[in-house]
């Protein structure tokens, strides 16, 4: 696969490193350093994160939140990694645009989608908050949403394991992952590593998806290569 744009999706625990919330200096500055290298090498990289480390929106519902109000609250949560990881990305060098699905315009630019294009060929990495911007929705979903609307090449799933078991393998050490499988194999068996309707949107505009860990220095530009232990997921 020859590949010149990329969608990123980072979940918001891999920006939380060993504390498991919250955001880690050390982890950002790792992950913003793989992404300026590889802006620096040609690729053109848009970046969805989700918010999981600073909250989700079902554990509004033990708070006796609504799941509309609990979402919001979430949504907000990926734009504040969006913000840290625009700086971050700019501290290493390479320019950076944070553009949030929910107008903010005092902290970042509001997305759309003419300007990200012409920011990612202008060089700039594109960092993207809010998800879809609506509530019921993941930021998987969000960033199968991107991908489509960017027209990227991939959907890079970086994440805490190497790729798509056949069962969940933080659950089942026995786990046996795969090196290839379509969309609808993913649908089928419920393999959770993204939710069904980020699998189904990926299927539905013919996007692949490459699942990686984001632990190693390095493991994007690896990705970005096809390189490394990751799962390529794709429509057939
Ligand atoms: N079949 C599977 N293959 C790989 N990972 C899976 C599978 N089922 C569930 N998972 C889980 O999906 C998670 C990766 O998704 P991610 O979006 O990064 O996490 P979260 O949904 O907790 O934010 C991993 O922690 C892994 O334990
Ligand atoms: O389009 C979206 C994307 C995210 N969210 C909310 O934002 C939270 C954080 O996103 P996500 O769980 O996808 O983050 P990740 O698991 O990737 O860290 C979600 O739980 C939802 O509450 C939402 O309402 N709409």
């Amino acid at each position: 696969m020859q590949v010149k744009r990329a969608l990123l999706k980072l979940s918001g625990e891999a920006l939380a490193g060993p504390a498991g919330s919250g955001l880690d200096g050390e982890t950002l500055t790792r992950i913003a350093s793989d992404v300026a290298e590889a802006s620096r090498q040609g690729f053109q990289i848009a970046i969805v994160v989700g918010g999981g480390n600073f909250f989700r929106g079902v554990q509004g519902l033990t708070r006796g939140l609504s799941r509309n109000t609990g979402d919001s609250i979430g949504m907000l949560g990926t734009v504040m990694n969006a913000l840290a990881l625009e700086h971050a990305i700019e501290s290493a060098g390479v320019q950076a645009r944070a553009m949030s699905a929910i107008a903010m315009p005092a902290l970042c630019e509001s997305y759309a989608r003419r300007r990200a294009i012409d920011h990612l060929r202008n060089g700039k990495v594109v960092v993207l908050g809010g998800g879809t911007g609506n509530p019921w929705f993941t930021t998987d979903t969000g960033a199968a949403l991107r991908a489509a609307e960017l027209e990227c090449d991939v959907l890079l799933k970086g994440t805490n394991v190497d790729g798509v078991y056949d069962s969940d393998p933080r659950k089942n050490p026995g786990a046996r992952r795969f090196d290839r499988l379509t969309h609808d194999e993913a649908i089928s068996r419920d393999l959770k590593v993204m939710d069904t309707a980020a699998f189904a949107l990926a299927r539905d505009s013919g996007l692949s998806i490459v699942v990686f860990s984001l632990h190693a220095p390095g493991a994007i530009c690896r990705a970005l290569r096809g390189e490394g232990p990751q799962t390529l997921v794709t429509p057939a």
